[in-house]
């Protein structure tokens, strides 16, 4: 007899059997958001080798049940246990996510992409060629070895097809070989052939390898519903049923529900679990309640379903009739030294930095040094250089210089903020997934992010600037480099600025200000400009030694002291002083540098706390 169907807890159930190295429970459940609740006192349990379906309409909590197991959601009360242990991050561990949506870099092929993860996930003392026989081994298994070149892909780009997508997802999680395998929604989106031989693949694994694989999916066929070894059925947070599978259709037709022979037992399932609010209800009491209110008929082995005939029908399935018998959760036998052997991070530091260095590089290198990108600065360096060619040095044309020091300090510094924000956000998804899984720390992303890109930001400007300094005639060869290296200062500062954007919070819209009409109760807040630190040190650079200029008429608007003596000379210190420069240089490249560290710090911080561990 099984003890689920007769609402007894697996656990205390008093049959004998074997004892199961792990046995995963979510007790008593109950999330809520909002007073609204999501989840109801939803228990469940499983252990080695078993394949766990939750089946529920739309909305009724799979995907927040599996969150909950997997640490992603604190639950308001109830817990979940693995052998009786309370669920932390060290147990969370032996545990992997195959998430609903395919996260992926798109431009990386999915021999590059489950090679990075098994270099930054399988211990170090593995050998890269086991590794690599590893990837091979898990992409023969799950049909994927002839796409091992293929890229990723998106929306965007072709590349594996959903399937192979969801393959791939799942291939990363089983890399590290996790005890307990939950999956979101394998099936879905995939053709009927393609899920059920997903879930056959699922339920060997199960198998061969002894894994608890708990997975959601909407609308199984016939075949796939004989393979699960026990079902929850969730409706409006409340469970239905659970327990074995092959003990729902029994228990259901106790209750007053019966499945046509040759019906689809998850259609009839998901049929009732649709039906109107009063059903429901009933149905989630009866389940509660069922220990006393509502005893089962005596069954027997011949008695399980009446739609199980509808599965063994199919020669290609041979679907055999699994022992179900419960088995005792002998919680004091668990072996904790097995979980404690789980270390925090599998590689080093200097691994991950290596791999994500490799990784950001691959990635990057397309879309910051793209063709098309650096003939788009060559030719606004050419038109800025054209329509400023060979400045005059004459007063009136140093506005036109200060002009051109403004477009490039701007162009360059907002390009770079925007691009990391615009980056960050997305690569936000598997940079989530990966941090989440412990994949590599914090601080090795953002190291080795912020390194690797480096010369791949800085390599426009630097065309940019040489292109329209020398068209323009700005000044000579020392200015030239000294102000070079303000604009690649700064163009880094804004990219920290644009990354601690994206990782603290993707959706703010930002500015730099530059303007001489500050009111003056409010002028200190031009030192909070990213943009003026730069400009006024290069404009420092590029005018202090400025050859002193007679007036002009036109320059009697800038220069009052011209209007009272014609023939006063205009000094690179009136121009600086007009402009509101009035710092020596040093204190504008600290304030650069301020920027550039407190951005790069900020970002670290923010990143940190956006993947910190759920207590
Ligand atoms: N953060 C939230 N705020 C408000 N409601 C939420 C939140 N998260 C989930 N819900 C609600 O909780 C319910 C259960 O959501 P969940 O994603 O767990 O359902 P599901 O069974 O996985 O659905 P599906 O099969 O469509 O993926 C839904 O009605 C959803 O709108």
């Amino acid at each position: 007899m099984s003890c689920a169907v007769n609402g007894h807890d697996p656990a205390m159930c008093g049959t004998t059997t074997v004892s199961p190295k792990l046995v995963l429970e979510a007790v008593n459940v109950t999330v809520a958001v909002n007073d609204i609740s999501i989840l109801n006192g939803v228990s469940v349990s499983a252990a080695n080798g078993e394949l766990v379906a939750f089946m529920g309409p739309s909305g009724s909590g799979k995907t927040t049940l599996l969150d909950t197991i997997a640490g992603k959601r604190t639950p308001q009360s109830g817990f979940v246990k693995l052998n009786g242990t309370p669920m932390d991050g060290k147990l969370r561990r032996k545990l992997g996510f195959v998430l609903q949506e395919d996260t992926f870099f798109a431009d990386l092929t999915l021999w590059e992409t489950l090679y990075f993860t098994s270099m930054v996930r399988l211990p170090e003392s593995m050998p890269k060629a086991e590794k690599v026989q590893h990837i091979e081994d898990l992409a023969e298994s799950l049909s994927v070895k002839k796409c091992l070149n293929t890229r990723v892909g998106d929306m965007f780009k072709p590349g594996l097809s959903g399937g192979e997508k969801k393959r791939a997802s799942i291939i990363c999680e089983l890399l590290t070989d996790p005890d307990i395998l939950l999956l979101d929604e394998p099936t879905s989106g995939l053709d009927y052939c393609t899920a059920l031989t997903l879930v056959q693949r699922l339920r060997n694994i199960a198998d061969e390898k002894n894994k608890i694989i708990i997975f959601s999916i909407h609308q199984p066929s016939s075949q796939m519903y004989h393979m699960f070894d026990k079902l929850l059925l969730l409706t409006q947070g409340k469970v239905a049923f659970f327990g074995d599978r092959s003990d729902a259709l029994p228990y259901l037709e106790n209750v007053g529900f019966k499945c046509e022979m040759h019906y689809n037992p998850a259609d009839f399932l998901l049929g009732i679990l649709k039906s109107d609010e009063s059903m429901i209800n009933m149905l989630t009491d009866a389940f509660s309640n069922r220990d006393g209110a509502t005893p089962l008929k005596d069954r027997d082995m011949n008695d399980k379903s009446v739609c199980l005939s509808l599965a063994v029908t199919n020669d290609a399935f041979i679907l055999e009739e699994r022992d179900t018998k419960v088995q005792i959760l002998e919680h004091n036998s668990f072996d904790q030294n097995s979980v404690g052997e789980t270390t925090k991070w599998s590689t080093s530091f200097s691994t991950q930095f290596r791999m994500i260095s490799w990784r950001t590089f691959k990635v990057s290198r397309g879309r910051i040094l793209h063709p098309y990108e650096l003939l788009q600065s060559i030719l606004l360096a050419v038109i800025l250089g054209l329509v400023f060619f060979q400045i005059p040095q004459t007063i009136d044309s140093v506005r036109d210089r200060m002009g051109l020091l403004f477009i490039t300090v701007a162009h360059w510094t907002f390009l770079a903020a925007f691009d990391a924000v615009t980056a960050f956000s997305s690569e936000r998804g598997v940079i989530t997934k990966e941090i989440k899984a412990k994949a590599y720390r914090v601080s090795a992303y953002y190291l080795a992010r912020t390194l690797t890109e480096l010369p791949l930001v800085l390599t426009l400007p630097v065309f940019f600037y040489a292109v329209a300094y020398w068209m323009a005639g700005i000044h000579g060869v020392s200015q030239f480099f000294i102000s070079l290296l303000v604009l690649l200062l700064s163009t880094l500062s804004a990219q920290g600025l644009g990354f601690m954007i994206g990782a603290a919070c993707m959706e703010v819209k930002f500015a730099g200000f530059i303007t001489q009409t500050l009111p003056a109760w409010f002028s200190w807040a031009k030192y909070l400009s990213f943009i003026f630190h730069p400009l006024s040190a290069m404009s420092l650079i590029l005018l202090q030694d400025m050859q002193p200029l007679p007036c002009n008429t036109l320059s009697i608007d800038l220069f009052p002291q011209c209007l009272t003596n014609a023939t006063v000379v205009i000094t690179g210190n009136d121009v600086l002083l007009r402009a509101g420069i009035t710092l020596p240089i040093y204190c504008y490249i600290t304030g650069l540098l301020m920027f550039f560290l407190l951005f790069r710090i900020l970002g670290c911080v923010a990143l940190s706390v956006r993947f910190k561990d759920p207590k």
